[in-house]
């Protein structure tokens, strides 16, 4: 009775045992965090709750918050707003994690040569991925990112799939790829399929990396030094939801725990991948959880110094099973999604990029952030798949005509990037048009996507 009632209490009424509350004073932190001490866990929550001295968040507070953040963006890169010209190419939905916060994901059994069922997901073969990536790069794309369901019939390598062919255990969540309609290759293939023409493939979250080498004794090393030699450039820090083990026992039971999440982050650096870290809030998670993560990824940093970004991900939740069983009834507010941007600024010191993203929190929005401690302003992506399916309405594509424009209209520089951030280029607002160069087929030409692309040759046909 009390467990199937703790399951389905809602948001704030879940049985922690970190909460937030410390013998700390707001005051202190907000003085520590403006001179640029390094901030303690306790510090970083008296911030983002506004004071644990009172109830909700004081307003008058969080604005001077969000100005030491401000404050601190400026110091440490200037005035600059980054965005890359990227694409999305998510190779599989089918996975059978089970992440509470998910509907990206379709059950994999759907997916099998003999089910007769009607999913709506989707596996490409390595073929199809090539398609897509060849088609952005002739547009002046220059970064494929590439995250995907936990398709059971995926494994790393030819050897890998013989590994697992032979196991007689039943707890490897693999199946052969011929039982399924589409053969997704292995991920050695689709990385080698989508590492067309010097494109940087930013791909395989700590979770795919499990996945790759479930049943085996290989290490995480061995795993990304494969998937380095077949085209792999860096690893894109997903999966790490709350890397607070109570959270992720609630939000996907299902997942790595932190520990091996920061194992396989550890061991992308080893090889000399560069990484992006993230977090996944505004659930079930409070304040205290949320620091602790910024806590977790800092002190990787402090090991690694591979971390190009970190990326705050609002919880987009109408279409989840968190929300469908009544778990939680809304994201994180603005006020929260604020406090969450200017505390990651203040607190991970050791980070240089902080990400507004446009999927989650829209242009308005997520310009808002770009005062309120972040940097960076994404990219193109061309399509999405994460947050729609989840019931997020922000759309799937940005062109650069759109940053330059939202970005002038607040006062700040438009910058295109590379993925890690080391080429940069200034663009001049008043010299349209607007595209990409940074890339190797990137000529400026501006990026029109490949749905509109069909839909302007016709309106040409149609005259
Ligand atoms: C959908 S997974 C795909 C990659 C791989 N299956 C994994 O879990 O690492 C990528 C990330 O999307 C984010 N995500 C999924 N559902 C979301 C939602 N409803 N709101 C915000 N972010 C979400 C999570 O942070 C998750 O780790
Ligand atoms: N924040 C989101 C991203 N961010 C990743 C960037 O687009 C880019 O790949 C990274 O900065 C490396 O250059 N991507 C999404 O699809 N959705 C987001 O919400
Ligand atoms: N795929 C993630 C976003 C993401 C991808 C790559 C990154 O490096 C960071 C964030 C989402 O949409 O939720
Ligand atoms: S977040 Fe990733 S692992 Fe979890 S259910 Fe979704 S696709 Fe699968």
């Amino acid at each position: 009775m009390e467990d199937a009632a703790r399951t389905n209490v809602p948001r704030g009424e879940f049985d922690f045992e970190c909460v937030p509350e410390t013998d700390r004073s707001f005051e202190t932190a907000l003085a520590k965090a403006r001179d640029g001490e390094r901030l303690t866990v306790a510090d970083g929550v008296e911030l983002m709750t506004t004071g644990t001295d009172r109830e909700g968040i004081d307003l008058a507070r969080k604005e001077r918050v969000l100005e030491a953040a401000d404050r601190r963006r400026a110091e440490v890169v200037g005035d600059e707003v980054t965005f890359v010209a990227n694409l999305n190419n998510n190779v599989t939905t089918a996975c059978n994690t089970g992440c509470l916060f998910c509907n990206f994901k379709n059950t994999a059994q759907n997916f099998e040569a003999d089910s007769e069922a009607d999913h709506g997901g989707f596996t490409k073969t390595p073929a199809e991925s090539r398609e897509v990536v060849e088609s952005a790069l002739e547009t002046g794309i220059y970064e494929v990112t590439s995250v995907s369901g936990l398709h059971p019939g995926l494994a790393l390598d030819d050897e890998h799939l013989e590994i697992l062919d032979a196991s007689d255990r039943g707890d490897l969540n693999y199946k052969p790829p011929a039982a399924y309609e589409t053969d997704p290759g292995t991920y050695v293939e689709q990385m080698e399929a989508m590492n067309v023409g010097d494109v940087h493939l930013h791909s395989m979250t700590p979770e795919e990396a499990y996945h790759a080498r479930r049943g085996t004794d290989w290490s995480y090393e061995e795993v990304y030094g494969r998937l380095k030699e077949a085209g792999l450039d860096s690893v894109p820090g997903t999966a790490a939801e709350i890397l607070v083990d109570e959270v992720r026992g609630v939000i996907c039971p299902g997942k790595i725990g932190s520990d091996e999440w920061v194992e396989a982050m550890e061991a992308a650096a080893a090889v000399g991948l560069d990484t992006t870290a993230t977090i996944m809030y505004g659930h079930v998670e409070n304040e205290a959880h949320r620091v602790m993560h910024l806590k977790r990824i800092r002190d990787l940093q402090d090991r690694t110094d591979n971390i190009t970004e970190f990326v705050p991900l609002s919880f987009v939740h109408p279409n989840t099973p968190l929300a469908e069983r009544g778990m939680v009834e809304s994201g994180a507010t603005t006020h929260e999604d604020e406090l969450m941007i200017a505390v990651s600024r203040l607190f991970l010191d050791n980070i240089e990029n902080i990400q507004s993203s446009w999927v989650k929190y829209g242009d308005e929005q997520g310009l808002k952030m770009l005062s309120c401690g972040a940097n960076d302003f994404m990219g193109t992506i061309l399509s999405e798949e994460i947050t729609k399916r989840a019931g997020g309405t922000f759309g799937e594509f940005r062109s650069f005509e759109t940053y330059v424009e939202m970005i002038t209209a607040i006062g700040r520089t438009p910058v295109e990037r590379s993925t890690d951030y080391r080429q940069t280029r200034e663009i001049d607002p008043a010299d349209p048009p607007f595209g990409p160069e940074l890339g190797p087929a990137a000529d400026g030409t501006p990026l029109v996507p490949e749905s509109e692309r069909s839909a302007a040759a016709e309106t040409v046909a149609d005259d």
